[in-house]
Parts: C-alpha cells; structure tokens; sequence
C-alpha cells in the first residue's frame, strides 16, 4: 500500500492505493514503517511522500468510519512525520483532499502541480478535519481563508493554496521531479521552525470578530447542520487556546460528529450517489459490460418549460439540439428564454461569454419532426398526454434514421405503451427531467421491457455528460420519482382537511429539513397544472369530477387544490395560491386567512371534524407513506436498490442529503417500528391504498433482528419469514 524506494539521498514513501489513495489502516501502516526505516537509513536526507497514480492522497478511507477502529491513528502517523529527523516534503498531484491535506501539513514542505486540487472536504461528509487540520491550516493561511475553506469543504486550486501559504512551489511537470529538485535546496536547513506546531496563528487577536462573521454567513447558507459550525469553533480554537490543547479539543470535537446522525447520513449519502450510476437490467447487462452509442446530434420536440431547459443541459454541454415546435411563436420565444438563462450563468461565472456563443450555435429551432431524421436521439417533452405521445413516436419511427434513440420525458406514463407505437421498442427509453431541467440534478432514466442494454447505456452516459445523476429505474406508473412521493403530498393535503393549515405542514417538513413545504413547492410549480393532470386523468378514466367528494373509485381524495383553482389562486404566477404573495416580494409566502376560511367552509360542508395534528404525526404521515409506497418499488423491483430511491428523493425532491432519503430514514427509526407504525395508519386510514403495509416490508419487519439496507432486497422472494 505504500512503495518505499530510495532515489540517491532521498526516500520516496509512494502512497498506493487505488484509486484514490486512500488513508485505509495498510496506508498509515506503511507510511509510519515508511518514516521510521528512511530515519534509520544512512544513506537518506530527506524524505518525499508521493502518490501513486492519478493522485497524492484523498483523505482518510470514509468506509473506516463505521467500523471500529484498528492500527495507527492519522494523529500518531503525522507526529511521526512531522517529528521525523529528516525533512519530509509532500509531492502533490491530483488530489490532497481532507486526511491527505493533512499528511501535507504534517510535512516539513509542499511542492505541486499546477494543476492539483487542495482542500479539506470533511464537512461535506459531517466531520471536521480531526487530524489537527483546523490547527494547522490557520498557522499557515492565517483565520479567514481557513475558517472559509474548511467550514465550506470547498477544493480549491494549487495557485490558490500557493497564495495562501500553504505549498511552497508549484511545478508544470512531474511533481516528483520537482520535488527531488526542491530537496537540494532544503536538505540540511533547520527544520524546528517547519514544523506547524512549534508555531502561531499570525492573526489571532481578532478571532471573535472573524468567528461571528464567518457564523452569521455559515447559519444562513447551512441551515441546520452542525459539522460547519463546529468546524469554525475548532479552527477559533487554535487561535485561542495553545497547540495541544485545541487539538485536543478537536478529537473530542471530531469525535462528536464522528457519531452524529448527520455524518451518519452524509456518509450514506456519498456512497449511494456514486452507486446509483452502476446499474443493472434483469438480463444481466450492467455499466461494466455495455458499451453506450455516441451521441453526436440531439432533437428535442416541444418548446415548453421542459422543452427548453433539456435543450439548455445538451448545448451547455457541447451537445447540438435541433429544437422542434410546431408553434412559431412559442419557438421564439423559447429561444428567447435559452439565451437568457446562458446569460443568466455567464452572470453567474458558470460559463464566460465566449462560451454563451458558442453554446448558443448548437441551438437550431424546427417546426416540423422531418428535420429531427439524421440525429442520434431525440427527447419528447410535449405535455403529458398518452395519445399524443404514441403519435409523436409513431412518426419519428418514421422519420428518423434506424439507428436514432427515441426518449420521452414523460413523467408517468408507460414506456412499453409508448414503445408499442414504434418498430424499434428497443431504442425507446423514458428520460424523466425534473423542473426546471437546466438546474435540478436528476434524470431519471426509465427502460422498458424491450429497451436494449444499449439504450440504457447511452442515456446513462448522456446523463453524466450533461452533469446529472442518474437513477435507472423500470417502467411502472409514475416510476419511482412520482409515484413515491404522490403519498407524501396527498398525506399533506389529508392533514390540512383534518385540521391542520398548510403553513403548519410545511413548517414542520422545513424544520425537518426539506428547503421547502409541499404547499410552497405547490404554489411555486402552480396549482393549475396538478389541475390539468387530473383532469386528463379523469378524462381518460371516464369520470366526471366534483368538488363535493372525498372519494374516488374507493379512493380517499381530496378537492381542496381543485377549491383553489376554482377560486383562480393558481400559486406564485398570480399572486395567490396555499399562500398569498406581495408584489413587493413576490416569492415570499405568506399564510393567507381566505385560504383557511376556505378550508374551514370546506371541511365544515363535508362534515369534517377538525383536529389538532402533532408535529410528530405530520412527518409520519409524510414520510411512512412514502417509504411503504418505496417498499413497493423495491419489491417489484422498479427501483434495484434501495439507495437508488434515496437518490431520487435527494435529487429530485431536495430530501436533506443528511437525512439521507426516506430507505435510510426507515433503515435508522427502524423498520418494526416503521412497519407498526404503517399498520396503524392502515387501520385508521382504510381508504388509502397507500398504507396498505408493503410485503417486503412486512418480511422485513417480521426478523428478529433489523436487516441491513444493502440485504434488503435478498428477501423479495424470500418465503422463509
Ligand atoms: C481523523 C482523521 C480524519 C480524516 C478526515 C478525512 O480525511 S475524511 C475524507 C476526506 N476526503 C474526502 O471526503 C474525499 C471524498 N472523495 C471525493 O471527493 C472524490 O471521490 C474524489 C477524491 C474527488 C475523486 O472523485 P472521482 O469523481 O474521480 O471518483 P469517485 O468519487 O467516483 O470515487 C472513486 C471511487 O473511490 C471511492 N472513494 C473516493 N473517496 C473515498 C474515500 N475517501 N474513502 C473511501 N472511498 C473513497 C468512491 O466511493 C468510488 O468508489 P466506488 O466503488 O466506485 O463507489
């Protein structure tokens, strides 16, 4: 795990340990033996700590975390280093990320590449740099600069990290070579005064003007964690107390967030959003053993909000987009819209100017499919109507070259059906993008039973390219994303019937740590399109709708968005909606008393006794609903694995990435509890058929001792419990 060789006078302790050089127990290892042996080496003077590979180090071996801790601590290991009679000089390349930023800070000196990236990301994983990180950093960079880049994890770059003290030189070529360069300057100078705890923060008399600014800015852009907050408090240590004992209070700090839910969470969270891209069809076809099509040339048909913002994500990414709309002035204007959102980043310093351009040249508008028959894929994005779509898919089969994949954005409905209207169902596939297209991460990819590995391949590949997470899920209803979290709204709007209003509803979720309450997503997606849905819903079905029902071919509905729509509060477009909205302030939601005289009436005409709902009720309401329905998923295997649904509900539905998702809140309240819990609301709630208890779930619940998230699935078929 670390290759030790001697080059002339000097040792090289060569970290390997891929892919991303890790700092498992067999790395600490090596390096202390590593340290100790070039001390005892005669022929040595100095001593350079190296990457192997594409990269230095990336910090400490997170999946060590959770399990109990074995060998050589960071701590130990860097005491060694920095007590080390020879110099030690850190070579950089890649990445120095977190327990590897430290290695470097333990080091004597640091040389990079231009092109390395620093940094200590330990916040976003809840932790704090806990190997004397928050110590060291500020006596090199002084307060600021280091108050800032560990309570925010960002990396930043090596002509930043130069500026800012923390390497000594910055090299174009082999770090390596530079380093054994660097040594001949070093060798034999005095080593006390590199060494990072013999020294003083330069800055500290006005620590407590730099804690409470740095404070306010972290309370408001992180609300409710606490890794960032103890990260700031740690690093106002070492300004304030002496070396040993604010390290000391860092271990007991880091210990702290070692435990904590939110690390917990945030530590799920990382491992499941680099799973959700390894997919795998029933066939046994995965990433590893398909190869995608390249994509060259994109159409995109409709011109809509959807339309247009899959047609930013592909020319931002390079990609060509012939857009198509039947309608000359909504392709304008749908133009119009792209070029301000590109100017929009370009404000933002997410792209320059020249980028803009050049993006801006990839977008060609189209009224007719004729023009879409030489691209490689084409994604529908016209509204949500089955007949329309199948007619749409039966022309482009038509049309387009034999090879050309044919995507629809659809967010419910069946890809098979759709697929049916073409010749090559193999190449059909849904791309489900989530509004506005251009900013949410989410795509998730929807293959159906005659999609092909290929297909699956590309538009997962495609996905990455223009930056999002993919989620491959199989066709059902709604898929996963929709069809798990339709219990959690209808939940919420149950509650408001019972007696709750929708601003308690949605302070309870926030406090929870959703950014936003489903009333307010409402009014913000407006209350006019889930009108419009359900109306083609019942036109389909045959059903006449009214107001004054709570029911539903057996169903518990509720009519009180249907109440509003009546009463024109369409959400933020006109001002009204859950909420009403000042023109002053127009995004800011204010609770609306018409809204609960209109409630009120409502329930009064119903015959509804209204109650008080507990805080506690309100998120198990929400929450259980759509973990049961997500139970479901994963027993029918819509969903592969559980960590996919979690993805989903992060990336689609902001689900505080500390929570990790409604599978991991299941996995940590428990699921007998969960499944009792269900049971109950069941009972209590006959009419919907979303509490009626999932089989896996109960299977689950039903073993002596609480099953591991990762062997969830095992039990789908499972007759034993
Ligand atoms: C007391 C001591 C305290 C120490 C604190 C720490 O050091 S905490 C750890 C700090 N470091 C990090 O948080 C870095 C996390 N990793 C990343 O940000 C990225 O992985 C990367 C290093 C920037 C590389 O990104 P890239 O996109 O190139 O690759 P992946 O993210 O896909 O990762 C490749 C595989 O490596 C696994 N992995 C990455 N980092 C770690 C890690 N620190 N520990 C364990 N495993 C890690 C990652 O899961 C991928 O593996 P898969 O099998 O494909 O999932």
């Amino acid at each position: 795990m670390v290759d030790y060789s001697v080059d002339r006078n000097l040792a090289i302790l060569g970290i390997n340990n891929p892919p991303v050089n890790a700092l498992s127990f067999h790395v600490r290892e090596g390096l202390f033996n590593g340290i100790k042996q070039a001390n005892a080496d005669r022929r040595v003077e100095a001593i350079v700590i190296t990457g192997k590979g594409k990269t230095y180090c990336s910090g400490a071996d997170i999946r060590e975390f959770s399990i109990p801790s074995a060998g050589k601590g960071l701590v130990t290991l860097g005491h060694r280093i920095e007590d080390s009679d020879k110099p030690v000089i850190s070579a950089i390349h890649g990445n120095a990320l977190g327990g590897g930023l430290e290695i470097a800070l333990f080091s004597h000196y640091r040389v990079a590449n231009k092109n390395a990236k620093i940094g200590f990301p330990e916040v976003l994983i809840g932790l704090l740099p806990g190997a004397e990180g928050t110590i060291r950093l500020p006596r090199v960079t002084g307060l600021a600069f280091a108050m800032d880049a560990i309570a925010s994890g960002r990396r930043f770059d090596a002509q930043e990290a130069h500026k800012h003290g923390i390497l000594d030189t910055i090299c174009d070529g082999d770090v390596l070579q530079e380093a054994k360069a660097f040594s001949k300057k070093i060798i034999g100078q005095p080593l006390d005064q590199r060494r990072l705890s013999k020294t003083h923060v330069k800055d500290a008399a006005d620590v407590d003007i730099k804690f409470e600014e740095a404070l306010a800015q972290i309370k408001r852009k992180y609300r409710g964690l606490i890794a960032p907050i103890l990260c700031l408090k740690s690093v106002r240590n070492s300004a304030k107390m002496s070396f040993d004992e604010a390290a000391a209070e860092e271990m007991r700090l880091f210990g702290e967030l070692l435990t904590s839910s939110q690390s917990i969470g945030l530590r799920y969270s990382f491992f499941a959003e680099r799973s959700a891209p390894k997919w795998k069809l029933p066939c046994g076809a995965c990433a590893d053993n398909t190869t995608p099509v390249d994509v060259k040339t994109t159409g995109v048909i409709g011109a809509g909000t959807m339309g247009s913002g899959i047609a930013v994500c592909l020319i931002r990414a390079g990609i060509p987009v012939i857009l198509v709309e039947k309608n000359q002035k909504m392709l304008d204007q749908a133009i119009k819209t792209i070029s301000r959102i590109l100017t929009g980043s370009v404000k933002l310093n997410r792209m320059t100017e020249k980028q803009r351009e050049h993006s801006l040249k990839l977008l060609k508008g189209a009224s007719t499919l004729d023009e879409l028959a030489g691209v490689d894929m084409v994604i529908e994005a016209v509204y949500e109507n089955l007949e329309l779509k199948r007619e749409i898919f039966h022309q482009l089969d038509k049309i387009c070259k034999s090879s050309t994949l044919l995507c629809s954005n659809t967010s419910t409905l069946d890809i098979d059906n759709i697929a049916s209207a073409t010749q090559r169902p193999d190449k059909v596939v849904g791309t489900h993008f989530f509004a506005p297209a251009y900013i949410m991460r989410l795509l998730e990819n929807v293959y159906g039973t005659k999609t092909s590995p290929t297909t699956v391949a590309t538009v997962m590949e495609l996905g990455k390219r223009i930056g999002k997470i993919c989620v491959l899920v199989k066709t059902c209803y709604a898929f996963v994303a929709n069809r798990t979290n339709q219990p959690f709204g209808a939940e919420a709007s149950f509650m408001v019937e019972e007696g709750a209003l929708p601003q308690d509803v949605d302070t309870v979720l926030e406090n929870f740590g959703m950014p936003m309450g489903p009333f307010k997503v409402s009014d913000l997606s407006g209350i006019d399109v889930g009108w419009r849905i359900r109306q083609e819903v019942a036109k389909a079905l045959g059903l006449k709708l009214t107001l004054e029902t709570r029911y539903r071919m057996g169903e518990r509905i509720t009519t009180l968005a249907d109440r509003l729509y009546e009463m024109g509060r369409y959400g933020i477009k006109t001002g009204k909606g859950w909420y009403r909205y000042e023109p002053t302030n127009p995004r800011k939601p204010i609770p609306d008393p018409d809204v609960a005289k209109m409630i009120q009436k409502h329930c009064m005409d119903m015959g509804i006794e209204r109650r008080n709902i507990p805080a506690q009720e309100v998120i198990e309401r929400c929450l259980f609903s759509a973990i049961n329905e997500s139970f479901r998923v994963l027993e029918q295997r819509i969903a592969e694995k559980p960590e996919d649904i979690d993805v989903i509900w992060q990336y689609g539905f902001s689900f505080p990435r500390y929570g990790g998702g409604p599978m991991f809140y299941a996995s940590q309240v428990g699921l007998k509890k969960v499944f009792e819990k269900i049971c109950i609301f069941h009972e209590q709630f006959p009419y919907s058929s979303h509490w009626v208890p999932s089989d896996l779930l109960r299977k689950l619940a039903s073993h002596s001792t609480e099953i591991p998230m990762d062997k969830w699935t095992q039990f789908i078929s499972s007759s034993k419990l």
